[in-house]
């Protein structure tokens, strides 16, 4: 464990503590998702005829191993929060499977989720509006206990106080109300409900992004030393790619509603294969100021992500990509382990031998997308490519990435409800997007709800100190 620890407040005695299992993915699958969706449908007219959808999360599948934490980034609206509540079961699957633990609970009604809810628990981003005002700290992190109608040793009093320390909140405070608290605060209260239940599997979406960077880290480090003492397993998601470095073991890039890019976490940072995920690297600004000079050229992606109403067809990033020709237009890439550990879908992927190599004709959007890179970045990606293609093939790199650079390429024309359990409240899928997280605090309870914080941070709760740029220790 690392030095953060020591200085935290937080002091576990669970019998989890004996079994907790080491920090890494070396863990069983507790859950696995194979082939997930979720479509909005949008309606219109006073038939509320279906005349679309809106393709949230189209096609996941990745697991999740005991003791882990994966962290899922990718841009605003790619589906990572549908992902979250289609895993909790706040949001009824359109298809494919979810299995937790070797068991299929992808259409588990509320009755047969019931056993699971205190297994799963999520944390949301919103401190405010995931606490109910008019509840007592003590009410709040109670109410899983009562809602599951479990009765702790010694009570649930003596267990939420507990509770409390554990989070690195006064014990003392148990009747007071979510006001008097900070945002960091509040979101250790959260996490602290999101315990109660000994969950073996957290769902944090976005659980340090509303808050004041400088608690960001200590929120972050109490998630981190939780996951030791407890042996939780994670799912983060995030945008922030920091946060996500600091806090992963194995890294999930979404695109508009698919998995691009899957690897451990520092294969991915590395040697980023996809060009969605180097391009999402490119922004991450590097705090030493002796290396800002090396190598900062910013791949700047042109344009929105394109509707997931309509996604482009292909590779979904084929509109946006500077090496996008023919078939990455027409034929939609597998997501393939192309490196032990590191699972890409693209045909002209980074690092890496070329997928298609004899396609080499960029599209009219690739080269336009091109034109924001520096030269310096298209000549090394295609150096890279082509050295470790003859690496890989133990020949001549011929054809491959090299070709496709904008300077030697020719131009070419072408074109891209929920089911609200307990905790969900809300989470109807047709309906409301996010709203879960803002609905009644208590429903959240169950669930899991939770989550966030702001500066202050007074009694010397737990995670301080720490910033998330502890890199390689996690
Ligand atoms: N209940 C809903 N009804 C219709 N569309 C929805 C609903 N919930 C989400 N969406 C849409 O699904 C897509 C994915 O949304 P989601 O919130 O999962 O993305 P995200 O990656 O978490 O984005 P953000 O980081 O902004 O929260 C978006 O286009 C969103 O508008």
């Amino acid at each position: 464990m690392s030095e953060k620890s020591k200085d935290t407040a937080v002091t576990v005695s669970t019998p989890s503590d004996a079994t907790a299992p080491a920090k890494g993915s070396g863990g069983e699958v507790l859950l696995k998702v194979t082939g997930l969706q979720k479509h909005f449908p949008i309606k219109k007219g006073l038939l509320q005829r279906q005349v679309g959808a809106v393709h949230a999360v189209d096609g996941l599948d990745f697991e999740v191993r005991a003791g882990e934490t994966l962290g899922v980034v990718g841009e605003s609206g790619c589906g990572k929060s549908t992902m979250g509540r289609l895993i909790t079961r706040l949001l009824e699957p359109t298809g494919g499977t979810i299995e937790f633990e070797g068991k299929d609970i992808t259409h588990l009604g509320v009755a047969g989720m019931r056993p699971m809810r205190r297994d799963v628990q999520m944390i949301f981003q919103d401190p405010y509006s995931s606490l109910n005002p008019r509840h007592t700290i003590g009410t709040i992190v109670g109410a899983p206990f009562k809602l599951q109608g479990v009765e702790p040793e010694g009570g649930i009093k003596k267990e939420v106080q507990r509770l409390l320390s554990v989070v690195g909140l006064n014990p003392e405070h148990y009747n007071r109300y979510p006001h008097e608290f900070s945002g960091g605060q509040r979101q250790r209260i959260g996490i602290a409900r999101a315990l109660a239940l000994s969950p073996k599997l957290v769902v944090a979406d976005e659980p340090v992004s509303a808050l004041d960077v400088s608690i960001q880290a200590q929120v972050v480090n109490l998630l981190d030393d939780l996951q030791q003492e407890l042996g939780l397993t994670y799912v983060i998601i995030a945008h922030d790619l920091s946060v996500v470095r600091h806090v992963s073991d194995r890294i999930a890039v979404m695109y508009l509603g698919k998995i691009v890019e899957l690897a451990d976490r520092d294969a991915l940072y590395k040697a980023p294969m996809h060009p969605y995920t180097k391009a999402l690297m490119s922004a991450v600004p590097i705090p030493d100021p002796k290396r800002r000079g090396a190598k900062s050229e910013r791949i700047l992606l042109q344009g929105d992500v394109p509707s997931p109403i309509s996604p482009p067809s292909g590779c979904r990033f084929h509109t946006r990509c500077w090496k996008a020709t023919e078939i990455c237009r027409t034929t939609e890439p597998p997501l393939l382990e192309l490196r032990p550990g590191q699972r890409v879908a693209c045909h002209h992927p980074e690092n890496f031998e070329d997928q298609a190599p004899q396609d080499t004709v960029l599209l009219t959007a690739a080269k336009e997308a091109s034109e924001l890179l520096g030269e310096t970045a298209l000549e090394e990606s295609a150096e890279t490519s082509a050295a470790v293609a003859a690496e890989v093939s133990g020949g001549a790199p011929e054809a491959t990435g090299t070709a496709k650079t904008p300077a030697t390429a020719d131009a070419e024309e072408a074109e891209a409800a929920a089911e609200a359990e307990a905790g969900s409240a809300d989470a109807d899928s047709d309906s409301d997007a996010g709203s879960g997280e803002s609905a009644d605090a208590d429903a959240d309870a169950e669930a899991g709800g939770s989550a966030d914080a702001d500066a202050a941070e007074p009694e010397g709760s737990g995670g301080t100190g720490k910033t998330p740029g502890k890199s390689s220790d996690k």
